[in-house]
């Protein structure tokens, strides 16, 4: 396997100055990440585009206009990081080499043989944030990469990431070890309870967080995740439906859901089609059982409104959701 040549890490640029070499199109890409993580930056140019000079009318940048100068770096105020994004390569060599000299690290937008550190792509969910690279190999595969993970992981993975910060110290003064914590971080944001969260239904979560820390070990309970598959296209899913769907070890379906929609179901999870008489009488045993147990039927889920209920009824969890945007009910 071919070594690891970047190492991931996540830098803490707050209030941290960082040096911007050119004023262009390129370099406003950059400085856009760098003031999202609240950098102190300064943009070396002759001249700002449009952006930039707004930005800079603003408050939000600091600018010395005029070419660049090995000198221009010691003024004092060492930058944590420095950018080349000028269109002139001899200037970009220049300031690699002038970095080189005093250890500042550098990246050369687009030139990786001149970089200390290169960029990836990114995916903020803040506070949770993901990165992608290819080391350079192919930056469309890091950008396409990231697409997928974007989908995967929904804007609301940052408020579960939140909730889960705010309860840390709880946390950690209930379990006094680290293996305990661990457990109980894995079950808790693995549950139906996060599922809350993820529906933005904070205070139901943080609540739920709660009750599962006054009483750790409690044995999960069997979940009902009740999902329409909608137009029966899987293009047409949502994601909450893929994510049920996925959550489910046992997921049992109508004849008339298409296999492409079933397949979307985990690799490890059993599949049982049903026969139009059984009425849900096996997807109720098997949560009963303590199973974690899908039910996909065609159609907008009204379907699925006779099972809501009696599921209700016996105080077991279930979690909805439709197949089709602007359907999605509300778990119960
Ligand atoms: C991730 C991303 C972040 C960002 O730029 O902020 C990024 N490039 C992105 C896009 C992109 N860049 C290019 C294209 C046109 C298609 C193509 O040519 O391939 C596209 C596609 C597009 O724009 O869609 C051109 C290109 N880029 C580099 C070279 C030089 C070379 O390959 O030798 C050339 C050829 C120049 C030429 O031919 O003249 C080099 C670098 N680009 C990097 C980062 C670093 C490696 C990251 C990695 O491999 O993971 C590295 C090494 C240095 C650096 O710049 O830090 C961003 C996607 C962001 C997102 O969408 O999320
Ligand atoms: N715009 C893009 O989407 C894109 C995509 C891929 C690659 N590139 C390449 O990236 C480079 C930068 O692109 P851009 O669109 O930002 O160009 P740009 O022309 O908009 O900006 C270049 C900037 O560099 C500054 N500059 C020029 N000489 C300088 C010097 N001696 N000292 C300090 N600053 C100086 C200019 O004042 C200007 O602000 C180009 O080489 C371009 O080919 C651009």
């Amino acid at each position: 396997m071919r070594p690891m040549q970047y190492l991931p890490v996540f830098f803490d640029l707050r209030d941290r100055p960082v040096t911007v070499i050119g004023g262009g199109a390129v370099a406003m890409r950059k400085i856009r990440l760098l003031l999202a993580c609240q950098a102190r930056i300064r943009v070396l140019a002759p001249l700002l585009c449009a952006d930039l000079a707004q930005r800079h009318h603003d408050g939000l940048i600091d600018f010395r206009p005029g070419e660049f100068s090995p000198a221009l770096l010691d003024d004092g105020d060492t930058p944590a990081l420095v950018i080349a994004a000028t269109d002139d390569e001899d200037v970009n060599a220049a300031v690699a080499a002038a970095c080189r000299a005093r250890r500042l690290p550098i990246n050369v937008v687009d030139s990786p043989s001149l970089c200390d550190f290169i960029f990836p792509a990114i995916i903020d969910r803040s506070p949770l944030v993901m990165a992608v690279s290819s080391g350079g190999a192919a930056p469309v595969l890091a950008r396409l990469v990231r697409s997928r993970i974007e989908a995967a992981v929904p804007a609301a993975f940052g408020q579960l990431a939140e909730l889960a910060e705010t309860l840390r110290p709880q946390v950690k003064a209930a379990l006094p070890d680290v293996d305990s914590r661990r457990h109980f971080w894995e079950s808790t944001l693995e549950s139906a309870d996060a599922e809350l969260a993820l529906q933005g239904d904070i205070d139901q979560a943080r609540q739920a967080f709660l009750a599962r820390l006054a009483a750790p070990g409690t044995p999960e309970k069997g979940e009902a995740l009740l999902i329409a598959a909608g137009s029966g296209d899987p293009d047409d899913m949502t994601f909450r439906a893929l994510r049920l769907l996925q959550r489910a070890e046992l997921v049992f379906h109508d004849a008339d859901v298409p296999a492409a929609i079933v397949d979307l179901a985990r690799r490890d999870a059993d599949r049982v089609a049903l026969a139009a008489a059984d009425e849900g009488a096996q997807v109720l045993a098997a949560v009963r059982a303590g199973r974690r147990v899908a039910w996909l039927r065609a159609g907008d889920g009204t379907r699925h409104d006779d099972m809501a209920d009696r599921l209700a009824r016996e105080g077991l969890r279930t979690l909805r959701a439709a197949g089709v945007a602007g359907h999605a009910r509300a778990g119960l």
